[in-house]
């Protein structure tokens, strides 16, 4: 199936840029600077995707509904956005990420990224790849009152655009993109190499899968397109 939009929006991590060692990193200085053991990378991973709060608070308490205490909570935030900004910028794209962004920009595509990583980290990451420039709006967690997988970012970057949420599609890795995607009226395509917590993508709840972001290209039909090869 090929499918006919005007808007492709991007996920940022795991599925532009490779941000999970870094941000392990910055959690694991965290921990340690909060007297509590390290914890592995892979496990860290899992905490990816439903923003840095999140990931905070599932350090601290390994689980999802236990409220880390609020004051060991406050510490722990300015730890870790002291250790991330640190090393934030040494994320480096997955493999296809700058040649789709090319293809598609070069077709007449209107680009995006939507992420629920703060802006202030968002945007030297976005400078820092080379990625900045391919993008005409860039939604972070905090730029508005809701995230995903609420579909407010997705809506806002639809009605920015001057797009139809059913001529838009977001390339994510995870349920959180899927669900954004479905409650805004988007397409959604996953990549298999991101974090979804751990798990794998329930292929039956996507529009398409792809290897990797030069795929989406194949996916996509505009007269104006510059295919492949
Ligand atoms: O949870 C985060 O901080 C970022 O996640 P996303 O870029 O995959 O939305
Ligand atoms: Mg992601």
């Amino acid at each position: 199936m090929r499918f006919q939009v005007r808007v492709v929006m991007f996920d940022l991590d795991g599925t532009l840029l490779d941000t999970a060692p870094q941000i392990a990193e910055a959690a694991n200085r965290m921990l340690v600077a909060l007297g509590k053991p390290m914890l592995p990378q892979a496990q860290i991973t899992t905490y990816i995707g439903e923003g840095v709060q999140n990931l905070i608070k599932r350090c601290l308490t390994g689980q999802r509904q236990v409220e880390p205490d609020a004051e060991l909570f406050a510490r722990a935030q300015l730890l870790y956005h002291g250790f991330y900004a640190n090393n934030a910028t040494d994320s480096q794209p997955f493999a296809g990420v700058i040649a789709a962004l090319q293809q598609l920009k070069a077709g007449g595509y209107r680009l995006a990224c939507v992420t629920n990583k703060p802006e202030k980290f968002t945007q030297p990451l976005l400078q820092k790849a080379g990625l900045a420039d391919f993008f005409e709006t860039v939604v972070s967690g905090d730029t508005l009152p809701k995230k995903k997988p609420d579909p407010l970012p997705l809506l806002h970057i639809c009605q920015k655009l001057g797009a139809l949420p059913a001529e838009a599609m977001l390339v994510g890795d995870s349920e959180t993109d899927i669900q954004a995607a479905q409650a805004a009226g988007c397409f959604v395509v996953t990549v298999p190499y991101g974090y979804n917590q751990g798990r794998a993508i329930n292929v039956a709840t996507v529009d398409a899968t792809i290897q990797q972001l030069t795929d989406v290209v194949d996916l996509l039909e505009l007269p104006a397109l510059l295919k492949r090869g």
